[in-house]
């Protein structure tokens, strides 16, 4: 049993990121860490989610996901947040709910997290560490303990060998193209174990 609990953060437009959470949650739980799988909030306007069938109907097959609040953060010893590319960065609304986590920033409340980042673009080198890194510049910020997976495990290069965080690239089907599952689930574990070491 683990003393850990994990937020697992995530935006996700058509599906790819709410998977690699899903596997992220999957793993926290298989370690016994208490988890929560929050996502943030959608910011595009109605007609843009209404304009893309794939978008539309993951937005709708997720309504009941409760949204992420700093309450979670304040909550959390260890969060993962994956986040899709745009154009090589953090999504906006993951950009947007990192920024609304001032007052927490201010009172110390961000400082010791335990923090790993997962993402996804449509390219294999569309942009994936580029995002993973945006991140981790905010994280830097925030005083929070980065923990990439490196290559700590074979997994990781079965999964394109990205040792700043998992990422997966979307195939012109919408599916993923690398087996990433393994790469999600060692990089949950092996955060969870350092949380447990800080902790300590
Ligand atoms: C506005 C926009 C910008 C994007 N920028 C990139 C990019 O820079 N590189 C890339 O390979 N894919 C890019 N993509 C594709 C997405 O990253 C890809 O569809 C996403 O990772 C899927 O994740 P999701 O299903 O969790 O939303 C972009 C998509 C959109 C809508």
């Amino acid at each position: 049993m683990s003393n850990v609990k994990l937020a697992i953060i995530y935006y996700s437009s058509t599906g790819i990121n709410y998977q690699l959470a899903k596997w992220a949650e999957e793993a926290g739980k298989a370690a016994g860490a208490e988890v929560r799988l929050v996502k943030v909030p959608e910011l595009a306007p109605e007609a843009a989610i209404e304009s893309n069938p794939a978008w539309k109907a993951h937005y709708d097959a997720t309504k009941d996901v409760k949204e992420a609040t700093s309450d979670d953060i304040e909550w959390a010893d260890a969060i993962i947040f994956s986040t899709p590319t745009r154009f090589g960065n953090v999504a906006s609304q993951m950009k947007q709910f990192l920024d609304l986590q001032g007052g927490l920033w201010a009172s110390g409340k961000t400082v010791n997290k335990v923090v790993s980042g997962m993402s996804s673009a449509s390219n294999p080198h569309g942009g994936q560490e580029a995002t993973i890194l945006s991140l981790y510049t905010s994280m830097m910020h925030w005083g929070a303990i980065i923990v990439p997976p490196g290559y700590t495990d074979d997994v990781a290069y079965a999964a394109g060998g990205n040792p700043y965080g998992t990422s997966v690239t979307q195939g012109q089907d919408g599916n993923m193209v690398e087996d990433v599952e393994a790469a999600v689930k060692h990089q949950t574990k092996r955060t969870i174990e350092v949380a447990e070491k800080v902790n300590q």
